[in-house]
């Protein structure tokens, strides 16, 4: 296992410096030397250290048969195990550290700021308010003006979106004077990262100057009194990943970001939600605008009838498959959040003779594609809010 302390040293603890196939951390010692000889792993060469005088062929020879020098070879999980586990030699620094990333639970300080100053300097802004659209959403990035769009794919150490509806493109510009950075794609957990890496853009936020975080998302109302197509706003959340043990800020804490036992009562700004409940009025939606809680469960399977009964029992109103782990991270590390719920479907919670709707996810989108021009407002006119407040 690969943590690091708190002097933000990166530490490998078990050890023999080798991966433990499950998470592998960022400069372990593998890597560290594979980066250093370019192309060996620690045990590979007879050399200093190494260890590998058995096997069939060994990095030096392959090198010298051409094996190796500019040959592309992708790795399967076989090829890493072959050597008694050693990791091979042939592959360039990029590759390594694409593997890396791919397979990465944890993510130091040092390369969330990697990833914050790639985005800072690229862009040549420091945002102070961050969007994260939800599904079909995406539309809320396309009224930020003169933008700069990274897509994730070119973000050194970043994820990939896989999910339709999630552009994969982070855009950078102005939004009613304020400078914003949001994230046209989000990362789920069903999608199968870890809910460390699902937030990991909440820091990278942070550090690139964001002090307001604004998470969206679509969801299935529970509520009985919420239409499709309304708008709830989250007072609150029930985190049920969490009630099932797994946590974004699960592992060593780093006290840079927050600190290990953070309050989550009050996670949802108040203010900011008063302040929408008014721009609601002034929109006139005030009677598709809800004030309530949300839960995230695991997806990608919608939920049962029993589970949807279970959860309204538990006072949930709306639920969805995202949004809490990024609220928890942004909480940790002292971001104000405002978080809002487009319902794009209602969930069943009786029984009945008739065949119920189903959720799917064509519907959400169409749905978050009706009322995105209800939404784009609701967060230039909250934004416009913030902007003009902090320059009065
Ligand atoms: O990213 P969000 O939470 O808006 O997306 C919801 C949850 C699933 O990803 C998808 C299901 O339709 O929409
Ligand atoms: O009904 C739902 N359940 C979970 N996630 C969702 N996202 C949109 N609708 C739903």
């Amino acid at each position: 296992m690969t943590g690091y302390n708190s002097n933000g040293e990166v530490a490998t603890s078990n050890g023999n410096g080798h991966s433990n196939g499950h998470s592998n951390g960022h400069k372990t010692a593998d890597y560290t030397a594979q980066e250093n000889a370019t192309m060996c792993s620690r045990d590979c060469c007879s050399g200093p250290g190494g260890s590998n005088k058995g096997a069939a062929t060994s990095c030096t020879e392959k090198k010298k048969s051409g094996i190796g020098n500019g040959e592309k070879i992708i790795p399967t999980p076989q090829s890493l195990l072959q050597n008694g586990g050693k990791i091979e030699c042939f592959l360039t620094p990029e590759e390594v550290r694409a593997i890396r990333v791919l397979n990465e639970d944890t993510y130091p300080y040092e390369v969330i700021q990697e990833i914050a100053d790639f985005i800072t300097k690229g862009s040549g802004m420091r945002p102070k308010i961050g969007i994260i659209c939800g599904s079909g959403l995406g539309s809320l990035a396309e009224i930020i003006q003169d933008p700069k769009i990274f897509e994730y794919e070119k973000i050194p150490n970043f994820p990939v979106s896989t999910v339709e509806g999630h552009a994969g493109k982070l855009v950078i510009g102005t939004l009613e004077g304020a400078t914003v950075m949001a994230m046209q794609g989000r990362f789920h957990f069903y999608e199968g990262y870890p809910l460390a890496k699902c937030s990991m853009p909440v820091r990278v936020m942070k550090l690139c100057g964001v002090e307001y975080l604004f998470a969206t998302n679509a969801a299935g109302g529970i509520n009985p009194r919420y239409a499709v197509g309304d708008i709830m706003l989250m007072h609150d959340h029930v985190n049920m990943l969490g009630f099932a043990g797994n946590s974004p800020l699960q592992g060593p804490n780093d006290p840079r970001f927050g600190p290990r036992f953070p309050a989550l009562v009050n996670s949802y700004n108040k203010e900011l939600i008063n302040k929408a409940i008014e721009i609601g009025k002034t929109m006139g939606i005030e009677s598709n605008v809800h004030v309530g809680v949300y839960s995230c469960l695991g997806g990608p399977n919608y939920e049962t009838i029993a589970e949807l009964k279970a959860l309204r029992m538990m006072g949930v109103d709306a639920v969805g498959m995202s949004t809490v782990h990024e609220v928890i991270t942004a909480r940790h590390c002292d971001m104000k959040v405002f978080a809002f719920s487009l319902i794009t479907n209602k969930c069943a919670t009786e029984y009945s003779d008739k065949k119920d709707e189903e959720a799917n996810h064509e519907e959400v989108m169409a749905v978050a594609k009706n009322r995105q021009k209800a939404c784009c407002e609701l967060v230039a006119r909250l934004v416009r809010e913030i902007h003009s407040n902090a320059a009065s």
